[in-house]
């Protein structure tokens, strides 16, 4: 599968061209940064600390999309959609691990997807993707009188919050407990808030260092509590996780998957 990697000089952008040199029945067919980027020219194998790759970054996804099979895309929300309006022009597998994306953003990917085979997750990893089938059973068994709070904490440098997989465990709970999220989700909490509400999911985001991602669910009852929690150790299981995501969508007709329908949850 010819796959390319869009943002492949970010942290992940890097990862991810990795994982693609290092996966079996794939080859990196381009490598895409922003117009200006400082990476442009430069070898995609050797910005991600490989021999080599001859393969240049460019600033052309046109070109490159139209000669690849899949693009894998861990950028920003406002360049995510303008490649998926891309890779549906072309008819390709599009992976977008991408967080912070608006309901807006989202109506987009689902349009774009009635051409392209999109696969779309706030996380790539199997054990997120598990944690979450536990947390819609968990809350499905426990009801409200459990407090359900959602913890995470990431590197310095993240710009949107609370995380994507945050949101995503915040949603396997609001489907487990029959709600909707937006009604019952507390993201900032300052000053006299009064009570805590029944049936409101809140999240706390902490940032600071290099931390890759961790996440924990809490389930707070009367004198007990259960606190479901993931530790990611290395961004690379993201990275190998999007490149299974795009062999397991190459065959699959247009549509907007999730890692979820990836591990077969
Ligand atoms: N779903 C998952 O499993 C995971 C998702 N993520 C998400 O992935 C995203 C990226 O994270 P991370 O790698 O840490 O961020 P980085 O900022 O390190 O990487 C993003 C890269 O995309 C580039 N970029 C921005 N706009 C464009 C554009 N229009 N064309 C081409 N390249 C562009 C940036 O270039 P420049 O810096 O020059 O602007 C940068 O190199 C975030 O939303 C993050 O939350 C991260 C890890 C796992
Ligand atoms: O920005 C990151 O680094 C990460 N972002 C994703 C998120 O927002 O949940 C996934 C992972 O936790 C790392």
């Amino acid at each position: 599968m010819r796959l390319v990697v869009v943002g492949a000089d970010g942290r992940m952008g890097r990862m991810l061209v990795r994982a693609v040199a290092e996966a079996e029945g794939c080859t990196l067919s381009a490598a895409i940064e922003r117009p200006g980027s400082p990476a442009l020219g430069q070898d995609a194998g050797s910005l991600a600390g490989l021999p080599p790759l001859n393969v240049a970054v460019t600033d052309n996804p046109l070109e490159a999309f139209a000669a690849a099979d899949g693009v894998l895309d861990f950028t920003t929300p406002a360049a995510t959609i303008h490649f998926a309006e891309l890779a549906a022009q072309a008819r390709i597998v599009h992976v977008v691990g991408t967080t912070g994306l608006s309901e807006d953003d989202r109506e987009k990917l689902k349009a774009a997807s009635y051409h392209a085979r999109i696969v779309q997750s706030g996380n790539m990893s199997l054990g997120i993707n598990l944690m979450a089938e536990l947390v819609r059973r968990v809350a499905k068994s426990l009801g409200d009188e459990f407090d359900i709070e959602i913890c995470e904490m990431h590197h310095r440098m993240k710009v949107d919050a609370p995380s994507g997989t945050a949101l995503m465990l915040g949603e396997a709970a609001a489907e487990g407990r029959g709600v909707d999220l937006k009604a019952v989700r507390v993201s900032t909490r300052d000053g006299h808030t009064g009570a805590r509400k029944t049936g409101d999911i809140g999240f706390a985001t902490l940032r600071g260092g290099t931390v890759v991602g961790d996440h924990s669910v809490i389930f707070a009852g009367a004198g007990e509590s259960l606190t479901i929690s993931h530790h990611a150790a290395d961004r690379g299981l993201f990275a190998t996780g999007a490149v299974k995501a795009a062999l397991w969508a190459h065959p699959k007709p247009p549509g907007l998957y999730t890692m979820a329908d990836v591990l077969g949850f």
